[in-house]
């Protein structure tokens, strides 16, 4: 049984390094050609730093999947699928690991007797070149079924470190973390700021109160209590705990790649629409930072 990770970047290379840990096979699949044939990365947790070496084949020429993680960025889900579609067998097992939301669907569409599982996680890390994995925080990891799954864990989830926590509404789960992006994430991006200055700035901590008003009408329709308190202190209590973060979708605008926007408040702003609420000040985010990306990306082309 080889695990097969699409989408090798950050967090699908230290859950590659996680589950081969935990005594699974892994293949990274990659669209750069490498030469050696296994990958090398070096993981630094504080202090510490250890070698792992990880088999890879190049993402066209991948062999039959069994047991496929997903860890692209989000809006990159099917395109990197479409590449691989006709090995990944009718039945196998997929784990997406992702943020945002409306991407799920898609895969269980696309592969309708697959077991498909949604994993979220508080993990950071990141990726300063190609072989360095940074690990700033191991975070807690929730996973559950989304489609024809088995009630138990897919096969070497259950032995890894830290062991994920199995969750049956994984749908709360995935909704706690698009709550939590949708409020942080647009709002650093506007104002290029770390998350902590979204709350020790007044004027900004007024539009962040704003927004997540804005989004618990939305989960609140839609009759899912995501936390003990108010989405507003949960979120303030993120981002003071994360004051020194740069959000991912400003580190994305920065480095000049698309963003998750359409898949966390794009898909914020598709479910509101189907209850009938208006949400302007999200509304209003997802324009500016659609609009901000196209710029960014014109900029990176050379077109300015
Ligand atoms: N990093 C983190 O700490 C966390 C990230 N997340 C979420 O996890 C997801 C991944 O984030 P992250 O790991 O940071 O992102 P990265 O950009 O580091 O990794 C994404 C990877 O996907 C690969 N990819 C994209 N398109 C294709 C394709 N067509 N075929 C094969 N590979 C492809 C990229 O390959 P290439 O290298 O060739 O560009 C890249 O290695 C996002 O949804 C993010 O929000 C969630 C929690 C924490
Ligand atoms: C929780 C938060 C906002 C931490 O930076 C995050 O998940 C992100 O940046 O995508």
């Amino acid at each position: 049984m080889i695990w097969h990770i699409l989408g090798a970047g950050a967090i699908g290379s230290l859950f590659a390094i996680r589950l081969q840990q935990a005594g699974s096979t892994v293949q990274l699949l990659l669209r750069q050609p490498q030469t050696e044939d296994y990958y090398q990365l070096h993981l630094h947790k504080g202090k510490d730093t250890q070698a792992y070496l990880l088999p890879w084949q190049p993402v066209t020429q991948a062999t039959a999947i069994s047991h496929l993680l997903i860890a692209t960025k989000a809006p990159d889900t099917l395109t990197a699928l479409d590449s691989l579609a006709s090995r990944v067998q009718p039945n196998a097992d997929i784990v997406l690991l992702q943020n945002g939301m409306g991407q799920h669907e898609a895969v269980c569409r696309a592969f309708p007797q697959a077991r498909i599982w949604a994993a979220v996680t508080t993990a950071g890390v990141w990726r300063p070149d190609a072989n360095t994995l940074i690990q700033v925080s191991e975070g807690h990891t929730e996973i559950g079924p989304l489609q024809n799954t088995p009630t138990n864990m897919p096969k070497g989830w259950n032995t890894m470190t830290p062991p994920p926590a199995e969750t049956a509404d994984i749908y709360l789960s995935l909704w706690r973390k698009l709550a939590i992006n949708c409020a942080i994430n647009p709002l650093t991006a506007r104002y290029r700021c770390r998350n902590g200055e979204l709350v020790s700035d007044p004027q900004r901590r007024a539009v962040l109160l704003q927004l997540c008003h804005e989004i618990e009408q939305v989960t609140q329709a839609l009759g899912l209590s995501l936390f003990d308190t108010s989405l507003a202190d949960r979120v303030v209590h993120i981002a003071e705990q994360t004051a020194q973060n740069r959000s991912s979708m400003l580190t994305d605008l920065l480095n000049q790649r698309p963003t998750e926007i359409d898949y966390i408040t794009g898909y914020l702003c598709q479910q509101a629409q189907q209850l009938n609420i208006h949400l302007p000040l999200n509304e209003q985010l997802l324009t500016e930072i659609k609009q901000l990306s196209v710029q960014t990306h014109r900029a990176k082309l050379g077109e300015n």
